[in-house]
């Protein structure tokens, strides 16, 4: 195997288009043929080893944020803040296969041998955990992104995960999350993360919104049946592009939807002033308390399916 490269792959098919770094095995743009992009690339995408890319589907593994230990949590601690942050699977060369590659799909592996001992500490519930994981991409007039995690070893642990996906929209303010009716959800921009009750669709006034939406095995299980207006799943409604965008999260314990408005947004670094407007970021995830355990030889795959509606 050479040495990696920030390679980027182009899957271009007759149903949709889309670009992967192999660097943090990162979907960089995508969009069904004929239509503006559905996930969200900055005007300029930075590549440095190390640090983490802005826009597209960041992989985030194996802890969210600076982290969450429920046993420490338990006992009314603080989890001690675990470095990189959003873990290292966004900020690793994760490895191609090709024999499982196609124009319309990519696979990319990572193996817990390749991770420093040191930072494998940090994983909840066991510091030494032996495991592979693997990442699809299925590319056409939807997209799918699919993480499975396998216990390689002799002994249980736990993991956090999120794929922390862009979603390009016309204008942030003149777009809303549909399908959260009624879910509970950890507010992150207050101290002390309290519970609250979203009522009606998520919408975006400049101030920043970070939120762990705490749907259960699914959002779409967390809304079948319900007389909220959730009957549909969830999705962002864009009024600036008129267009619908569906997001299923199949294996997620949680939905996180972020934005970081104004201020904070013309803060990052790596975003030019107003790119913020140009996105919402909808996460399949399982995160907090919603983490994974995996017991000797067991998997997940935490997914997300993008489509827009007809
Ligand atoms: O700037 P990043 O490290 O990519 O993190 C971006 C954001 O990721 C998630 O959505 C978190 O909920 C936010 O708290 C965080 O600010």
């Amino acid at each position: 195997m050479g040495t990696p490269s920030f390679a980027i792959r182009d899957i271009v098919n007759e149903d949709g288009a889309a670009s992967i770094s192999d660097y943090g095995a990162h979907v960089l743009r995508w969009a069904p043929s004929g239509m503006p992009d559905v996930v969200w690339k900055p005007r300029t995408i930075y590549l440095q080893e190390g640090k983490a890319i802005r826009g597209g589907v960041p992989i985030i593994f194996p802890w969210f944020n600076s982290g969450y230990d429920p046993t420490l949590a338990e006992a009314g601690e603080d989890t001690p803040a675990k470095k990189p942050k959003h873990g290292f699977g966004r900020t690793r060369f994760w490895t191609p296969d090709p024999a499982s590659s196609d124009d319309a799909h990519v696979r990319y592996t990572m193996d817990s041998s390749e991770i420093d001992p040191s930072i494998l500490a940090q994983f909840v519930g066991n510091p030494e955990p032996r495991f592979h994981a693997t990442y699809d991409v299925t590319v056409g007039d939807s997209l799918s992104m699919a993480l499975t995690v396998t216990n390689d070893g002799d002994e249980p642990f736990s993991y956090e995960a999120a794929l922390h996906t862009y979603l390009h929209v016309g204008d942030v303010a003149r777009a809303q999350v549909l399908g959260l009716d009624g879910a509970e959800y950890l507010d992150t921009t207050l101290p002390g993360f309290p519970v609250r009750v979203q009522d009606g669709p998520i919408g975006f006034d400049g101030s920043m919104v970070d939120r762990i939406y705490l749907t259960g095995d699914s959002a779409d299980d967390a809304s079948a049946g319900d007389d909220r207006g959730n009957d549909d799943g969830l999705r962002v409604r864009d009024d600036a592009l008129d267009r619908t965008i569906r997001v299923a999260t199949p294996g997620a314990k949680a939905v996180v939807v972020w934005n970081p408005g104004e201020e904070a947004g013309n803060a990052i670094g790596d975003l030019e002033d107003g790119e913020w407007r140009g996105f919402v970021c909808v996460e399949a995830a399982a995160n907090r308390d919603r983490l994974i355990t995996l017991s000797p030889g067991e998997s997940h795959t935490l997914g997300q399916v993008l489509s827009v509606e007809e």
